[in-house]
């Protein structure tokens, strides 16, 4: 079976399911999920003109002054009066200006003695008319369309908003996502263990993984590799996504994908042109997206960044869920490229990209160190030290 392009793999991937349905929610509990709808500011803002410091609030006219000062205009507490010819008010940052007054002299330039007011020094104050102050709608205006859907909501735009006057916003839910381990020889880390078993690591790092992203982790544990076993935890599945690591491959005891398939799962494809990672699969199990991801831990490590991390986030509602690459320089020459788009774990020294000697997939020391993976396209020739190469940063 000729193995599928990566690009095709992420493609297929993410026809198996579309966004989630949307829901509402509180400000804080949108942070980092992307808008399901456009956000519109429900008000001006600032929604009067205000003071951007503490002064008084002057006509432009009455300069070069004196005043007499009527009156005081704090945030929140606004004065009620205006402004006359040969009148100012003392004013503070954030404080509407009275109406008549359209200029605010700041107080380190005006020298003050009970209700007089003149400029300190001849020639200071304000040099416009409009200096210090804040126009009505000058950051944005009622109806104006401050996110788009799909923008993720960075703590920046939650704040936006808050100002434009939503204390709820449009998201899609939360992705539950259910982890499996499989394997005989895998005990959880820390626990004693025998000379044939192994600490097992990918659940706690693909949560790792997904910690930025908008889910609710299900652990399923460590399953054995029984078929039935399998087939059973499969089969009371509740989640979004379920994403198994090990049993992939095609050994006696790779019995994910039978499982799988025994439990009702529909397989969209298994093995891709991806090293390390070729024994992937991914399919659907009733409502569920299903990865079934190879154990080896660095490639269970890369296909949950290709493929694991993206799926979650187009769930979300992130419209571009795909890790981007930038280009960087090479420190070291590589040799030419086999079939399978390569993913050499190495470290970035200088600004230039060194592979690791050794790119075994279980090696998770080499991984701990890798700022980057330098991306290698199926049968690419040779490179040189200082050719430019693709890079996804990890680090
Ligand atoms: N004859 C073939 N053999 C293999 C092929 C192949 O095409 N033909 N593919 C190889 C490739 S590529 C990979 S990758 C591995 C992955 O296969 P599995 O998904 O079946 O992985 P396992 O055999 O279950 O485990 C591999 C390795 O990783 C350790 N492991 C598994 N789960 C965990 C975990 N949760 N935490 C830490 N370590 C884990 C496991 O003990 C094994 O050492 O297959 C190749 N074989
Ligand atoms: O995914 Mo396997 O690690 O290509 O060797």
């Amino acid at each position: 079976m000729a193995l599928l392009p990566v690009s095709d793999a992420q493609q297929r991937l993410l026809a198996l399911a579309g966004p989630l349905p949307p829901e509402r929610v509180a400000l804080r509990a949108a942070a980092g999920r992307w808008a399901a709808e456009p956000v519109q500011a429900l008000r001006d803002q600032p929604s009067a003109d205000i003071s951007a410091m503490d002064g008084y609030a002057i006509r432009f006219a009455d300069m070069p002054g004196p005043w007499t000062v009527t009156g005081e205009s704090a945030a929140g507490r606004a004065f009620a009066g205006s402004v006359s010819a040969g009148e100012a008010v003392r004013i503070f940052t954030g404080a509407p200006l009275p109406p008549g007054s359209d200029t605010v002299l700041v107080q380190e330039e005006a020298a003050r003695d009970g209700a007089a007011l003149a400029l300190a020094l001849a020639g200071e104050g304000p040099a416009f008319r409009g200096r210090n102050v804040r126009v009505r709608g000058l950051d944005f205006t009622t109806g104006d369309t401050l996110i788009a859907a799909g923008d993720r909501l960075t703590p920046a735009r939650l704040a936006l908003a808050g100002v434009a006057g939503h204390g709820m916003l449009p998201v899609r839910r939360n992705v539950r996502v259910a982890l499996a381990a499989t394997g005989d020889e895998l005990v959880p880390p820390g626990a004693p263990i025998g000379d044939a078993q192994l600490p097992e690591t990918n659940r706690a790092m693909l949560a790792a993984q997904l910690a930025d992203l908008p889910v609710e982790l299900i652990d399923l544990g460590i399953l054995p590799d029984r078929a039935g076993a399998l087939e059973a935890a499969f089969r009371a599945l509740d989640a979004d996504v379920l994403v198994t690591t090990g049993g992939a491959s095609v050994g006696d005891h790779d019995l994910v994908r039978p499982a799988l398939i025994a439990a009702g799962a529909h397989i969209d494809f298994w093995k891709i042109a991806l090293r390390p990672g070729k024994p992937m699969m991914a399919g659907r199990l009733g409502d569920a997206v299903v990865v079934g991801l190879p154990g080896n831990p660095v490639s269970a490590f890369v296909t949950a960044l290709l493929f694991v991390r993206p799926l979650v986030a187009h769930l979300a509602g992130a419209p571009d869920p795909f890790p981007r690459p930038r280009a960087a320089t090479l420190g070291e020459p590589l040799p030419a490229n086999g079939e399978r788009t390569d993913y050499l774990r190495a470290e970035l020294r200088d600004g230039r990209a060194y592979a690791s000697t050794i790119q075994d997939s279980s090696m998770l020391r080499t991984l701990a160190r890798a700022g980057c993976l330098i991306v290698r396209q199926p049968h690419a020739p040779p490179a040189a030290a200082g050719d430019s190469a693709e890079i996804l940063d990890i680090g």
